[in-house]
């Protein structure tokens, strides 16, 4: 197998590159994840050092601004994979959250339709079966040569391909520092939906309590 053709990135080429492989060496690739069949861990195969590259010079710097709740810079490994989803591969991707503090999700194309990524919420672990407001329903449909990047705890999944060939590169990020943390301190959970929702119901009836103290501590003076 000739892995240096794997080495730039640019997805069109990826995609080609990948197709021919995988049609050349009519090889039982290992399955990305436990829920998809189809597609190729890129690891596997020489592409470690251009997706620690991607994670170190872009994801990480996207990270520290946007997702500072789940770790920011620090991300410090990945899984990254390949998906296809088709009429003869996989169909659907059911509801789940990711085993990353970040995730990259590229539409590598081609032409499809349905495959529509939809996110309803994020969620610690204790809370990732609690469930969604209505301020959290959030779809979106994937378009070739685009790409976005979310928090691995929002919980997602991906609509039918009703048609044509879909195929997805996907870059979990992780970080051991906020790992560790998130195991002995309790405010590193508040990137959690859930959590959040129940510290302002704890305050708004703290706030709510003392309220009354003082109306009773007044009416005693007063009389
Ligand atoms: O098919 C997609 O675009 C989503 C894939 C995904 O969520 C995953 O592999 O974790
Ligand atoms: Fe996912």
């Amino acid at each position: 197998m000739n892995c240096s053709k794997f080495g730039s990135f640019s997805p069109s080429h990826w995609v080609e590159n990948f197709e021919k492989w995988v049609h050349e060496t009519k090889f039982r690739i290992m399955r990305p994840n436990t829920m998809n069949k189809f597609g190729a861990v890129l690891d596997d195969f020489g592409m470690q050092g251009t997706l620690d590259k991607l994670m170190e010079d872009f994801i990480r710097h996207i990270s520290k601004i946007f997702f500072p709740d789940v770790g920011g810079y620090s991300l410090d490994s990945h899984h990254g994979f390949v998906v296809e989803y088709g009429m003869d591969r996989d169909v659907e991707l059911g509801f789940h959250v990711d085993d990353s503090e970040v995730t990259l999700n590229v539409c590598l194309g081609k032409q499809f339709t349905g495959g529509e990524l939809f996110f309803r919420g994020i969620r610690c672990e204790k809370h990732v079966n609690s469930e969604t407001y209505p301020e959290e329903i959030f779809d979106y449909p994937h378009a070739p040569g685009r790409a976005i990047i979310h928090r691995g705890r929002h919980r997602h999944g991906a609509r039918a391909t009703t048609s044509g060939h879909r195929i997805n590169l996907l870059l979990w990020c992780r970080s051991s520092v906020f790992r560790e943390l998130k195991k002995h301190k309790k405010e590193f959970l508040n990137f959690c939906g859930e959590c959040k929702r129940e510290k302002k119901g704890r305050l708004l009836h703290s706030v709510a309590a003392k309220k009354k103290e003082l109306l009773v501590v007044e009416g005693d003076i007063a009389s």
